[in-house]
């Protein structure tokens, strides 16, 4: 148990600032840029972004098992607070020369002790779920050796989904199910959008992209590039319509009893393929309350449950479960040398070998693209495992390098009719301000009073529904652009004869000033002039004494 910055018992640490009841104690590292987004905006924006930063990666160091415990294995992980990790006896495995230790840095520690709760609470998924229903790509993905416990992580302890019925109130249910209560609350909170959710749950078993929701067809699906999203999928998918809560979870329920399970030295309840579960979340929302454009956004959240790295000297592992760790780790190493191209400034921008696994097809937007990705790295503390958790830490280290630019991209001609749309209406809401000042001055110039009957009829604009535009034919789109820019145009016109008309009033009124002040100023001398010639007189004329 780590010491620093407190005597109470400590669960996690973050890195930059330090909080927590004297139950939950923990430091943070760099502040993680998922703790800067704020709540989903309401403003519909035809594209967002953010600045270029770090993929997020928290650690969670599990608490040692029972044979690590009968073992006698020493605790080789420490907590230094800050979000750092301290690893210990590296001496064991590497040259006498070698240092004994190394140091690590990351968003989030979570000490053995931490619960499901603070890993949900503490480690930026919340506004990942937050971002997914903004319109980003996001993805939470779980790395670390077997055993580790990324499934834990993500959806709890082995059998939870064996069992009948689920128990929903369970302490023990994983990031993906708080997730999904998560983003119900978020969406009952936005009452001013429209949601559409949709899943979908796969695994990579064997390099075989398997379709867990169809589990009497185990044949492999293809995994292809759309030039529409320029991303990969995977074709002939399940995608399940999920209207409530209960459509989430029954997904999450028939995947996990579909996955790929076996069993070895390490863990008795081992995954033995990558599994990926999508929601996928379109928003649509009207740009304002007179507006008849409805802007449609594409949100998603991918959690990703990586099969843990194994040597099988260690695992024990023969025949078939000896050949799905070799297409585990050479899927891991394809990854590992993504990340690691990634992260080196030189390398960033030279070829990246996505392609080389389906993992990392599927992957490549997570990790380079437009998306927001959260990695937690999961590691034992036990001395028998140094070696395999120094590689997770060093792995992980390198992802945090990874720089991603998360935006949300609309479809072009969404974009520019959306923008034409809001130029218009910005149009209008100027030359309506313009009419009712001129009118007020009660000066209805020539040309103001044919700026309003001219162009009053001509922004009437056809309602369009932006999803459907997708349907369209390219004939009926580029119609629909012109009456746009048609529209655009007549407003930009009367706008500028709106400003002229206003500078000929503004010039009328200047000369009616002049020829005021000319006028008092003649008044007040003729004034003073009278006054001049009745004082002569009353002189001239006053009675002698
Ligand atoms: N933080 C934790 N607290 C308590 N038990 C844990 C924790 N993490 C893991 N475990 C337990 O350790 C065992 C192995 O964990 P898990 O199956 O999640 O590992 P894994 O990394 O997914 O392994 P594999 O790569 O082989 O699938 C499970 O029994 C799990 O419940």
């Amino acid at each position: 148990m780590a010491r620093k910055n407190s005597t109470t018992q400590r669960r996690f640490s973050l890195a930059s600032k330090t909080g927590g009841s004297s139950e939950s104690i923990f430091s943070i590292g760099s502040c993680s840029k998922l703790d800067q987004f704020g709540s989903a905006s309401s403003l519909p924006k035809l594209e967002t972004e953010t600045d270029g930063d770090g993929i997020n990666v928290v650690v969670r160091v599990r608490p040692m098992n029972t044979k690590e415990l009968e073992a006698k294995n020493q605790n080789v992980v420490k907590f230094p607070g800050s979000g750092q990790i301290l690893l210990e006896g590296l001496n064991t495995f590497s040259s006498e020369n070698g240092p004994k230790s190394k140091l690590f840095s990351f968003n989030v520690v979570f000490e053995p002790k931490a619960s499901q709760n603070d890993v949900f609470n503490y480690s930026g998924i919340k506004k990942l779920v937050s971002m997914a229903v903004e319109g980003f790509n996001t993805t939470c993905f779980c790395y670390g050796q077997t055993g580790s416990g990324k499934t834990h992580t993500l959806t709890g302890p082995p059998g939870m989904f064996v069992r009948k019925k689920m128990d929903p109130f369970s302490p023990d249910h994983g990031l993906v199910y708080r997730s999904f209560l998560h983003l119900f609350q978020q969406l009952r909170d936005r009452t001013d959008v429209h949601f559409v959710l949709k899943a979908s749950f796969l695994e990579i078993y064997n390099e075989k992209v398997i379709d867990l929701l169809n589990p009497g067809n185990r044949t492999s699906l293809s995994v292809r590039w759309s030039k529409k999203t320029r991303s990969f999928f995977v074709e002939n998918l399940f995608t399940v319509d999920c209207e409530q809560l209960d459509d989430l979870q029954a997904v999450l329920e028939e995947g996990m009893k579909n996955r790929s399970v076996g069993s070895h030295n390490l863990n008795d309840c081992s995954g033995r393929s990558h599994t990926i579960l999508t929601v996928h979340i379109t928003s649509e929302q009207q740009m304002s309350d007179s507006s008849d454009v409805f802007i449609t956004k594409q949100g998603k959240i991918n959690f990703v449950d990586l099969a843990g790295s194994e040597m099988s000297k260690k695992t024990k592992s023969s025949g078939k479960t000896l050949t799905e760790a070799n297409n585990i780790n050479k899927s891991l190493m394809v990854l590992g040398y993504c990340i690691s191209s990634l992260s080196d400034p030189k390398k960033r921008t030279g070829h990246i070998p996505y392609r080389d696994s389906k993992l990392t097809k599927l992957l490549a937007d997570s990790l380079a693209g437009s998306g927001v990705t959260l990695m937690i790295a999961c590691i034992s503390p036990a001395s028998s495992n140094v070696c395999e958790t120094l590689n997770t830490l060093r792995y992980a280290a390198r992802a945090k390098k990874i720089r991603t630019k998360p935006i949300i991209v609309m479809d072009p001609r969404e974009t520019l009719i959306v923008s034409l749309k809001r130029e218009i209406e910005a149009l209008q809401k100027e030359n309506e301000h313009l009419r009712t000042a001129l009118n007020m001055n009660n000066c209805l110039v020539g040309n103001a009073k044919k700026s309003s009957e001219t162009y009053g009829k001509l922004t009437t604009l056809k309602p369009v529904n932006v999803e459907k535009l997708s349907q369209m034919s390219p004939i009926e789109l580029v119609d629909l652009i012109k009456h746009y820019a048609a529209d655009n145009e007549a407003l930009r016109k009367e706008n500028f004869d709106l400003f002229h008309s206003r500078d000929l009033l503004m010039r009328d009124h200047q000369i009616v000033c002049h020829e005021n002040e000319r006028l008092i100023k003649k008044l007040e001398n003729q004034r003073s002039g009278s006054s001049a010639k009745l004082y002569k007189y009353l002189i001239e004329n006053a009675p002698q004494a």
